[in-house]
């Protein structure tokens, strides 16, 4: 049994190389740029009038002509002598030698001639060519994360492939005699298989909504084949159950007929103690254990974060610190996961602490840490939790 801090560490020394892929803009939402973006047009790309009026060349006149129209996305090319005007329109192009747009509602036109009431200074209302992002100029950082913006920033760029971090395929497999999927009347000595949606939803919530799914029934042979398979289809798998010391749990000795190298089983901790976790060339197997609370925690502490850092991202939950509201002992010499809420900088340990059912869970918004050298925790003292509130 090895303590938490190590168990996180020696996860962290296991993570593979970053790779990179080329990825059509649409799909590189959430994602990590692996190469800093840098800008291969003038944005804008044109003079452009900011606002609906007339362009001008700029002079004390209030009397101008109108010689045309340009509105937006025509190419016309106008000559303006002085007295004259184009009337325009928001995004049009700016005819070259007009310095200035006049907004319409500073000018009375009549009969194909204006005149303005309110003359703005000299070169009013003109997006000059290039003057938001040069050509050339470096837009996007590598190691940012793809956002709904970046992608408005980059299809406006024309740039429609981009290069990030490839996210690792995740496959996850349950394991049990016991599971049941939900569309059946609930058989005697059965339960509903739970752990794989949680899971499911824990990774859409954070950016991994494509999952392969296994299940095995409690049988050596069948859990070695999935496994078999599973690995050969996913940088990283997770599998719920079957990882503790019964005679019915075959995860472990599966995972090492599979050429799976262990690298840690067991952490010094509660609940979550008998977490698996092993590596077969740069693929990460996580077994967790199957009480939903368990899996669920082991989840959040060392899958999360390596998947983050797989996809170049930063590791893990947010963590917060608040005071306890009422003192708390720990005699059990190993790490407690503890749900809480936190409100106003006070941390609040729920009645409901239990491995085999998510009510606690469901009412909390912090999962706090005791480490396991810490018997005593004083009311009023400041811990550290991990936020379970994603906005
Ligand atoms: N003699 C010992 N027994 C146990 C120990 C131990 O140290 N010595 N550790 C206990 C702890 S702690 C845990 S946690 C569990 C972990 O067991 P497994 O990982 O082998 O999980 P299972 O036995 O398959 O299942 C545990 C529990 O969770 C339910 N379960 C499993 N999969 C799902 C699922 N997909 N959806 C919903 N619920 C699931 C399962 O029915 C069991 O009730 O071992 C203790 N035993
Ligand atoms: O550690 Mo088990 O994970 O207590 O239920």
């Amino acid at each position: 049994m090895i303590p938490v801090k190590e168990a996180l560490a020696l996860i962290a020394q296991w993570t593979p190389r970053l790779k990179i892929i080329e990825t059509d803009l649409m799909d590189g939402i959430d994602m990590v740029l692996a190469k800093d973006v840098y800008s291969p047009l003038n944005m804008p790309p044109f003079r452009q009038s900011a606002m609906d009026g007339y362009a001008i060349k700029w002079s004390n006149k209030e009397n101008y002509k109108i010689i045309g129209e340009s509105k937006a996305g025509d190419n016309r090319q106008f000559q303006l002598n002085e007295g004259e005007a184009v009337r325009i329109f928001t995004g049009a192009m700016v005819p070259k030698n007009a310095d200035t747009v006049v907004i319409q509602e500073h000018v009375e036109e009549a009969s194909e001639r204006i005149r303005i009431k309110k003359m703005p200074a000299k070169g009013a209302n003109i997006r000059e060519e290039g003057e938001q992002i040069l050509k050339g100029v470096k837009v996007l950082e590598k190691g940012s994360q793809v956002n709904e913006a970046s992608i408005g920033l980059l299809a406006g760029l024309g740039l429609k492939q981009i290069k990030i971090f490839k996210p690792p395929e995740i496959g996850l497999m349950v394991t049990g005699n016991e599971l049941q999927q939900l569309d059946e009347p609930l058989a005697p000595g059965k339960i509903y298989e739970s752990n794989s949606l949680m899971l499911k939803v824990a990774l859409k919530r954070n950016n991994f909504p494509k999952v392969k799914f296994y299940q095995a029934k409690d049988n050596a042979k069948e859990t070695a084949r999935l496994i078999k398979e599973a690995l050969a289809n996913n940088d990283v798998l997770l599998i719920s159950g079957g990882i503790s010391v019964g005679k019915y749990d075959f995860v472990q000795q599966a995972l090492l007929s599979n050429g799976v190298k262990e690298i840690f089983y067991k952490v010094n901790q509660k609940p979550g103690k008998p977490l698996w976790f092993g590596t077969k060339g740069e693929k990460r197997i996580f077994a967790l254990p199957g009480n939903p609370a368990s899996s669920l925690i082991c989840f959040y502490l060392y899958v999360l974060p390596e998947l983050m850092r797989q996809k170049g991202w930063t590791p893990g939950l947010n963590t917060g610190r608040g005071k306890l509201d009422k003192s708390l002992k720990n005699n059990t010499g190993k790490s407690l996961f503890l749900v809480a809420q936190v409100a106003g900088g006070a941390v609040h340990i729920l009645d409901e602490q239990n491995s085999a059912n998510l009510l606690g869970f469901t009412r909390a918004n912090a999962l706090v840490h005791i480490p396991e050298n810490m018997s005593r925790v004083k009311e009023n003292e400041t811990i550290e939790y991990l936020d379970l509130d994603y906005n």
